[in-house]
């Protein structure tokens, strides 16, 4: 009996962090993560549903969803948590095997390669573990066939042999929990979706919830902060709590520098600054965009790569990495003809924006 096997299969959570596919290069405001988040992000994660803070009726369904789990005594379905990276996937996967008080194993589709490699972990999984699949849309097709039987029938089939006189035989595993991650929910084939009993959508955070996650990391990093202190670093997070979070080391760095008993409302404007990470959390990069736009073209509308080329990027990294903050907060809109700067950017900028965008963005 033979699984191919690929030792990165089984990824630490530091390894799993530098996976992702955005360029995130060196921006402090990226939701995905920086190189020296993989630390920071296990000691502020929160392991029990009370500590999660924020998405309240998420938590309340999970909650039940856990507890009929508990009093059923057997493992719950398996889970889909999709959204944007950075608002707390991983951190909700662990929570629940916390909560279950079970194992979890932790891997991700890019780091499966084959269909063995995931054969073989599913062959090793103990009663009522976890499986969590992080970027579960990025698995292999051969892959993803195989997890739709194990997820449902709690059955992988083993290749014994090669060649003609290959044969497969069916293994029973135990039952157990998948969770599977995604930042694309659309690209997972539907007969994959359909195989989640529990399915949370996280979503950006209110400033307010923010604040509440800046004051709880705080605590856990035993650093002193004022309440208007939290609240501005909250505001300027981009509704992401990994942001907050890194946001606030960058706090503390200063604190400790400055030799500060307390941080407060100045320190985090002077600290975030030092960064140009301005008072609605937008860049040094997000600012040239919208600049290019208002000063070299007249508020727009502009191409994708004549923007690019003027802010001196990659159109991709404009597309993917900018624009679609500057869009949800309503500094710029995507028409047919191209971007444009609307009254809110105009006005952020210091400028009176011109009447036809006063009109009409
Ligand atoms: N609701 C929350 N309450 C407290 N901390 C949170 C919450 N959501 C996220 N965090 C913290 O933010 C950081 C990033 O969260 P996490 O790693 O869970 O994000 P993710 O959605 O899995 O991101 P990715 O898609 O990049 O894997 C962690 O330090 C985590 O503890």
């Amino acid at each position: 009996m033979t699984f191919a096997s690929n030792s990165d299969s089984m990824n630490t959570l530091k390894g799993l962090n530098n996976s992702h596919s955005e360029d995130a290069s060196l921006r402090m405001v990226s939701a995905a993560p920086l190189d020296d988040d993989s630390v920071s992000d296990e000691e502020l994660r929160p392991n029990t549903l009370e500590g999660f803070i924020g998405q309240p009726r998420l938590k309340a369904q999970l909650e039940l969803f856990l507890e009929a789990a508990r009093k059923r005594d057997v493992p719950p379905d398996h889970i889909l948590l999709a959204g944007p990276p950075g608002l707390g996937k991983t951190t909700l996967a662990m929570i629940v095997s916390h909560e279950l008080g079970v194992p979890i194993r932790v891997t991700s589709g890019p780091a499966i390669q084959h269909a063995g490699d995931l054969a073989s972990i599913l062959s090793s999984l103990e009663s009522g573990e976890v499986l969590f699949l992080d970027e579960i849309h990025r698995l292999p097709r051969a892959a993803e066939e195989l997890l739709y039987i194990a997820m449902e029938d709690f059955r992988v089939d083993v290749m014994v042999g090669k060649g003609p006189g290959a044969s497969s035989i069916p293994l029973t595993l135990p039952r157990f929990t998948v969770i599977g991650a995604t930042t694309r929910e659309g690209m997972l084939p539907s007969p994959l979706r359909a195989r989640f009993g529990f399915t949370a959508h996280l979503d950006f955070y209110p400033a307010s919830e923010l604040e509440k996650l800046v004051e709880r990391s705080a605590t856990v990093l035993d650093l002193h902060i004022t309440q208007t202190a939290c609240s501005e670093l909250a505001k300027r997070s981009r509704g992401t709590p990994r942001i907050a979070n890194r946001l606030l080391r960058r706090v503390r760095d200063w604190a400790i520098v400055h030799d500060l008993s307390k941080v407060d409302y100045e320190d985090v404007k002077s600290a975030l600054s030092l960064y140009q990470i301005d008072s609605e959390g937008l860049d040094r990069l997000d600012l040239a965009v919208l600049r290019t736009i208002v000063t070299s073209f007249d508020g727009g509308p502009v191409g994708l790569s004549n923007l690019s080329a003027m802010v001196g990027e990659e159109a991709e990294t404009v597309q993917t990495v900018c624009e679609p903050y500057l869009v949800r907060e309503g500094f710029l809109v995507r028409t047919p003809k191209g971007r444009i700067a609307t009254k809110k950017a105009w006005t952020h900028l210091g400028l009176s924006a011109p009447e036809d965008v006063m009109k009409s963005f």
